[in-house]
């Protein structure tokens, strides 16, 4: 789940991506990089790490332009090594730069045509080093020495034709400006903005809208599903659909968990979907257990906060916020291994014992996935002296893959997978657990906006809506990408160098 930033603005760019990236970091914690074009020349730095560790003042210097893109990485292909890191960038046609966030479901078999018909050389095993390939190749056979809109439109449609998956993606092609597309589906999100001065209009595209507010952009809406926009360097913007059939499906999941409840997506307030999920949980609640003993509702910071307001209210029991956070750790859901994330939960959420002591507790969570996180937070809820541990999902049970653009390939590694909610509930050591309808859940953020008619709920459902995912793929991607598999591969090397291929601008320091 990938975050994308990209901007074309009158003066240099580089501080407004990197703040850009930073209101995206929860997007990915695993690299961080940016590309800007100055008078024709690129210039590149990523790296592993978070946005802050990864760019120094000396990085910021060299980064000249005003044109750039960025990205922060969750990997969800290929190993979390540097040399994955994104933007990606080919110097064949024009010199292309891209950030990608989602992931191909035909990675495979479009690699190898790649390789035997575009002769192109495919340096990793990422999805998006083939796709920046694809784009690249398409607008190569066009032949032009100076492309045009339709041009750049016309590449958007045949990468639309031969790839497969959930891609929101934003190009920056060197003295031309930024192409930013979005897979036929819409899957994963992607917004854009302007902003006036006094020079003139400045655009920028991103993943969520939230990265548009803070630097004083007014968002103009979504790049629709199959859509391409093509910002010119001097800042003027053409937009075409691509595709021969779009059909809307955002994934609910950004609703869950990914999204910062401050974006606006599909002309979805997170925020709003997220109260509304709560209030229907606690309706389910109701008609359950109309005689419950609930004596205080307690989110498990931070995503389900809203939603666990949102419950207390609706059920007419006290909120209280008894799980305290430290500030510095991160995500835990997003983190590459099982141990790491095991760690992580103690060390992010401690008790405040006044709340739990003697008393009926439920607590709150935007969603279940491995039962790493509630396994945990029951047990010290008990150690903290609660009499009963309650347990609500605000999210239906989370039991298949995802191919999408989240890590999450092993339905193995899913509480949920293969089991009944009793069973689930016995897992995790709870006194009893309640999960979302999915019914519910969709009308929690269809009610935001009736013209999003549907969504990507594979995993709810095991339904892929691309249409190509067979359970070969499945074993496939499992096999990959199991938490051990990826042990395996790992990758860091040591110190700080990256794997740079096309310039000089990767080495830290
Ligand atoms: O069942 P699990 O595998 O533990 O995954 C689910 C948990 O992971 C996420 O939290 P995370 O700590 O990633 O982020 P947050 O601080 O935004 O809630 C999510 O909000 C749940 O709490
Ligand atoms: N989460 C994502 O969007 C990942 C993008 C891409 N598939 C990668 O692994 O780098
Ligand atoms: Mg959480």
């Amino acid at each position: 789940m990938c975050g994308i930033v990209g901007i074309v603005g009158k003066g240099n760019v580089n501080t407004q991506l990197y703040d850009a990236l930073t209101m995206l970091q929860h997007r990915g914690q695993d690299a961080a990089g940016i590309v800007t074009c100055d008078d024709g020349r690129l210039a590149q730095v990523k790296a592993n790490g978070l946005v802050r560790d990864v760019f120094r003042t000396s990085h910021m210097l060299r980064l000249k332009g005003n044109m750039g893109i960025g990205h922060v990485r969750y990997p969800t292909a290929g190993s979390s090594g540097p040399a994955l890191a994104q933007p990606f960038y080919v110097n064949s046609p024009y010199g292309i730069a891209l950030a990608h966030n989602g992931n191909l479901t035909n990675t495979e078999e479009v690699s190898q045509h790649v390789y035997r018909a575009d002769l192109r050389h495919i340096n990793t095993d990422s999805d998006s080093e083939v796709l920046i390939n694809v784009f690249a190749h398409e607008l190569h056979r066009l032949n032009k020495l100076n492309p045009t809109a339709e041009d750049f439109f016309t590449a958007v449609k045949e990468v639309h034709a031969r790839v497969r998956g959930g891609y929101a993606c934003v190009a920056l092609v060197a003295n031309y400006g930024l192409v930013a597309f979005r897979d036929p589906h819409g899957i994963r999100p992607i917004v854009y903005g302007k902003r006036d001065t006094e020079q003139g209009v400045e655009y920028m595209v991103a993943s969520e809208s939230v990265a548009l507010d803070t630097l004083g952009f007014t968002l103009v809406g979504d790049v629709a599903p199959g859509e391409a926009i093509y910002i010119t360097t001097d800042g003027e913007l053409h937009r075409r659909q691509c595709a021969e059939q779009a059909d809307l499906r955002p994934c609910i999941f950004e609703h869950v968990y990914f999204a910062r409840p401050d974006s606006i997506m599909d002309g979805i307030s997170v925020y709003k979907a997220r109260l509304r999920q709560g209030e229907k949980l606690a309706e389910k609640i109701l008609r359950e257990r109309r005689d419950h003993d609930i004596d205080v509702v307690i989110p498990i910071p931070d995503s389900s906060r809203v939603a666990g307001q949102a419950l207390a209210q609706t059920l007419g029991v006290k909120f209280r916020e008894g799980l305290v956070k430290n500030r510095y750790i991160g995500r835990t859901f997003i983190m590459p291994g099982q141990q790491q994330r095991k760690k992580s939960v103690r060390q992010k959420l401690n008790t405040i014992e006044l709340e739990f002591k003697g008393k009926n507790v439920l607590l709150v969570d935007d969603s279940i996935v491995r039962g790493t996180t509630c396994q945990q937070i029951i047990q010290m809820a008990r150690e903290a002296g609660a009499r009963k541990v309650y347990f609500a999902s605000a999210a239906p049970a989370v039991a298949y893959p995802n191919v999408y653009g989240i890590d999450m390939p092993t339905a193995k590694e899913l509480i949920a997978h293969g089991r009944t909610t009793e069973e689930i509930c016995t897992e995790i050591g709870a006194d009893w657990l309640i999960y979302q309808d999915l019914e519910d859940l969709i009308a929690a953020s269809a009610e935001g906006n009736p013209d999003v008619k549907a969504f990507d709920c594979s995993v709810f459902t095991g339904e892929y809506i691309t249409g190509d995912v067979s359970t070969d793929y499945l074993a496939k991607i499992e096999a990959a990408r199991n938490d051990a598999a990826k042990a395996g591969k790992s990758k860091k090397p040591d110190g700080d160098t990256v794997i740079g291929l096309h310039n000089d601008m990767q080495e830290l320091g």
